[in-house]
């Protein structure tokens, strides 16, 4: 088979990716300074002094970090010990082995956008474990927190929506089940709009209520194979044994509506018995600007408990004693914000590939999996998912992704150059999606 394309990188000036580095990561950068900056007194007020300095300390170390890719300096080593610092610094050696003599070193708008971008978000958190004591401080749980709190209205809707279809879910005939179970991954796929990265920060709450608009939003599904996705789940629900298990693993996008989006689908898979184990794949450190934590899984569960509207907090309750009694399980694990390829998970994260492995069917949300699970690379856009995946086939999976960068594959011949002639931004907007399928049909 021959090899990969070449990766998407800056290299290509006027392109998506380029755009990124040179005009939205810088803005990220400023943004998350000037969250530093509006902490100032909060810090002095918890740690003196002490705290202060750290303040001081973080921001210069992210205006440095600012200057070297606005000026494209070569990228340099972790130096601050991390679990995964030195896998890090082995990349760094990779990508630097990669380069002939005359490319010098891995640079910013040289080096593969992916690696360069996933670089600069571990590069922030590296500034501040470098200023203790507000190395715990999460420089974008602010835009996160605001997300939610901006899209209760639509939050109310989807708990509403779900808690009624609950008390009827018993009686639903096989077809009504499937159409309810397809309404709930549209609407995960769309909370996936929801993403702090792609809009620079700036809010990108859900304002309307998404139930209303999916028969509208269907013509911007590219690829939908969610019909797999029933056929996999219902035959595991008639086939499997009284206390066998179904197990679906959910990789996690942002928090905020879009994760609310996806407690409510897995929540469904439950109820339904479509599924009778969900796991949980977020990120280790602050990632992508919106990306969820384990502190933000736990602080929306307890927000949405808490909440002063009967059917939210019966959602939130109902979801606390999910993760209790181990049927929702929630996994951390370094690789997710490494810079790698998925492909290479079998080889640099052996132990999360075997942990996928036990899955029926594994959900990759959202635009930078579906990077990494195709290499950011630059292929033809109907190449066979299959084949983009090069050889990651942990169990069966399906991309749920709004389309934020220049990559897509498994398009029907013609689609994408049709889509490229009649709107040039459908890669980048968010405003497609796709459901898209690997594994036995
Ligand atoms: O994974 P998500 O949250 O759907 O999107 C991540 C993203 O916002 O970040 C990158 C651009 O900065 C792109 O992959 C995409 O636009
Ligand atoms: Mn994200």
């Amino acid at each position: 088979m021959a090899a990969p394309p070449a990766p998407l990188s800056g290299q290509d000036v006027g392109s998506f990716a380029y755009l990124t580095i040179k005009d939205r990561i810088p803005q990220i950068l400023t943004k998350a300074i000037d969250t530093l900056h509006r902490h100032k007194s909060e810090f002095f007020e918890k740690h003196g002094e002490e705290g202060m300095e750290a303040e001081k300390k973080a921001i210069s170390l992210l205006s440095k970090l600012r200057n070297e890719l606005q000026t494209d300096k070569p990228i340099i080593p972790l130096v601050e010990k991390f679990v995964d610092t030195d896998i890090w610094n082995q990349y760094l050696e990779y990508q630097q082995s990669l380069l002939n003599e005359s490319d010098g070193k891995p640079r910013w708008f040289h080096s593969p956008w992916l690696f360069v971008e996933c670089y600069m978000y571990r590069r922030i958190h590296e500034a501040i474990i470098q200023s203790p004591p507000i190395d715990d401080f999460d420089v974008f749980k602010e835009s996160k927190d605001q997300n939610f709190f901006e899209s209760q209205e639509s939050i109310i809707a989807l708990c509403t929506h779900l808690q009624q279809l609950l008390r009827a879910v018993e009686d639903l005939e096989e077809n009504q089940l499937k159409n309810e179970f397809f309404k709930l991954l549209q609407i995960s796929l769309w909370g996936n709009k929801c993403d702090l990265s792609l809009s620079g920060g700036e809010s990108s709450s859900q304002k309307t209520n998404v139930i209303n608009s999916l028969e509208d939003l269907k013509p911007f599904i590219l690829v939908d194979d969610t019909e797999h996705l029933w056929t996999l789940l219902s035959n595991c629900k008639k086939t499997r044994e009284k206390a066998s298990v179904v197990r679906v693993d959910i990789v996690l996008d942002n928090s905020g509506f879009e994760l609310v989006t996806d407690l409510i689908l897995a929540n469904f898979l439950l109820s339904s018995k479509l599924a009778t184990e969900i796991h949980f794949y977020g990120k280790t450190i602050p990632w992508f600007v919106s990306d969820t934590t384990v502190h933000d899984f736990n602080w929306l569960i307890e927000q949405v408990k808490h909440s002063n509207h009967k059917w939210v907090s019966t959602c939130g309750a109902d979801w606390e004693s999910l993760i209790k009694t181990g049927r929702w399980v929630y996994h951390d694990h370094i690789f997710w914000t490494l810079p790698h390829e998925y492909c290479a998970m079998s080889q640099v994260a052996p132990d999360l590939y075997t942990e996928l492995q036990k899955a029926h069917l594994i959900l990759f949300k959202g635009d930078l999996n579906y990077r990494k699970l195709t290499g950011d690379r630059k292929w033809e856009f109907s190449v066979p998912f299959h084949q983009a995946l090069n050889g990651f086939h942990p169990a069966p999976l399906c991309s749920i992704r709004t389309l934020k960068a220049e990559i897509q594959v498994g398009l029907q011949p013609g689609q994408g150059e049709q889509l490229m002639a009649s709107e040039p931004d459908w890669l980048t907007a968010g405003k497609y999606g796709v459901f898209q399928y690997d594994g036995p049909l």
